[in-house]
């Protein structure tokens, strides 16, 4: 087996976090290179230009495929400017993800509203973005622990939708994709023979019998039971406020939930630090951060690279699998 090419970490917004993080992120011990403008990395940084992902710099140096914005970057103040440079970025490095010269992808925090504002980016976020670029294809968003027992791993069903909407757009068809997705990469991506789905309801109490709201009784149930009998290991609808402290999590190996912020925020409560994002169905390995942008300590050194270097590894592990090994 011929080890997979470098990872992409991409720049994310330069105003941000991500330029400091990417010069502590050599500690993920992984071959990976920077795609970004040198210009926006900290003062002091490291780094050396490559031509190819494949070139490469000496040990502690920070490989970069330079990729020129419109300006310099301030901490914590976006520049519309540089919006049409993040979103290029990505797509330059899905490009070369998809062309193999690049084992996979992580990225570095966008800021949404910046890219609508500064370049009138029609997505909502990555995933979104990304599911474009590979030709319109059905993707999931999970979100990953790597420091809590039994792991966290939750998949919203909806993704960057408002609240209001979530009932309307929560139809058998999307949730039951994302259920299949799920299936599919917990088994080729993260080496389970037989992954255990749990699927949250969309109600209080998992609606507790129509008192509070019928989708579960209605279609989400039904769901679940066709599925089941199709030989997915599937459990629900389960109600979500008791889904996630740890005896419940040793039932089941991600959870599929309706809605964004009833999956993020038990795996950023329980793993802030060690959380990955991971974008499912995609034919190229992506993974990032579970963090945003953080513009409020952008610049000042504190950021902690603890995330980004467990989307490194974590990249990292799933290419080597998709190429039939792991990292040892
Ligand atoms: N994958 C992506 O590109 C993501 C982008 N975002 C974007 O980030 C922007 C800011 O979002 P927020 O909700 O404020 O979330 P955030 O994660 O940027 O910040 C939330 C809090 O966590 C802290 N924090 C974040 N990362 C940290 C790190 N590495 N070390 C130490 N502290 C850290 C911040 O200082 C802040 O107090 C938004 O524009 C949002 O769209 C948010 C999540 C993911
Ligand atoms: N809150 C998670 C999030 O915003 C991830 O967004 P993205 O990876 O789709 O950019």
């Amino acid at each position: 087996m011929t080890e997979p090419r470098p990872i992409i970490l991409t720049c994310g917004e330069p105003a941000g976090v991500g330029p400091e993080l990417a010069a502590k992120a050599l500690a993920a011990g992984v071959p990976f290179v920077y795609l970004g403008d040198p210009r926006h990395l900290p003062a002091g940084t490291r780094w050396a230009e490559v031509a190819t992902p494949l070139e490469t710099v000496g040990p502690g140096i920070l490989p970069v495929l330079r990729h020129d914005f419109a300006g310099v970057a301030v901490p914590g103040r976006p520049d519309p400017a540089n919006a049409a440079g993040v979103i290029a970025v990505i797509a330059r490095a899905v490009e070369l993800a998809l062309s193999g010269a690049a084992a996979g992808i992580c990225t570095l925090p966008i800021s949404k509203e910046a890219l609508k504002k500064g370049a009138g980016f029609a997505f909502p976020g990555h995933t979104e973005y990304l599911a474009h670029l590979a030709g319109d294809v059905p993707v999931a968003m999970m979100l990953a622990s790597t420091n809590v027992e039994p792991p966290c791993r939750v998949v919203p069903a909806t993704i960057h939708i408002a609240l209001s909407e979530v009932p309307r757009a929560l139809t058998p068809a999307l949730l039951e994709q994302a259920i299949r997705i799920t299936e599919a990469a917990m088994r080729r991506d993260f080496g389970l023979a037989r992954p255990r789905l749990a699927v949250a309801g969309l109600n209080p109490h998992a609606g507790e019998n129509g008192v509070m709201g019928d989708d579960e009784m209605r279609w989400i149930a039904p769901l679940v039971a066709r599925l089941r009998a199709e030989g997915l290991e599937l459990t629900g609808p389960l109600p979500a406020d008791t889904m996630f402290h740890p005896a419940a999590r040793a039932r089941y190996d991600a959870a599929i939930c309706a809605y964004h912020d009833q999956a993020l925020i038990p795996i950023k409560t329980l793993d802030f630090a060690g959380g990955v994002n991971v974008t499912l169905g995609l034919p190229f390995v992506r993974t990032s951060p579970d963090h945003g942008t953080a513009f409020d300590i952008a610049g000042q050194g504190k950021a902690d690279a603890a995330s980004v270097i467990a989307a490194l590894r974590m990249a990292w592990d799933m290419a080597l699998r998709r190429q039939g090994g792991i990292r040892a």
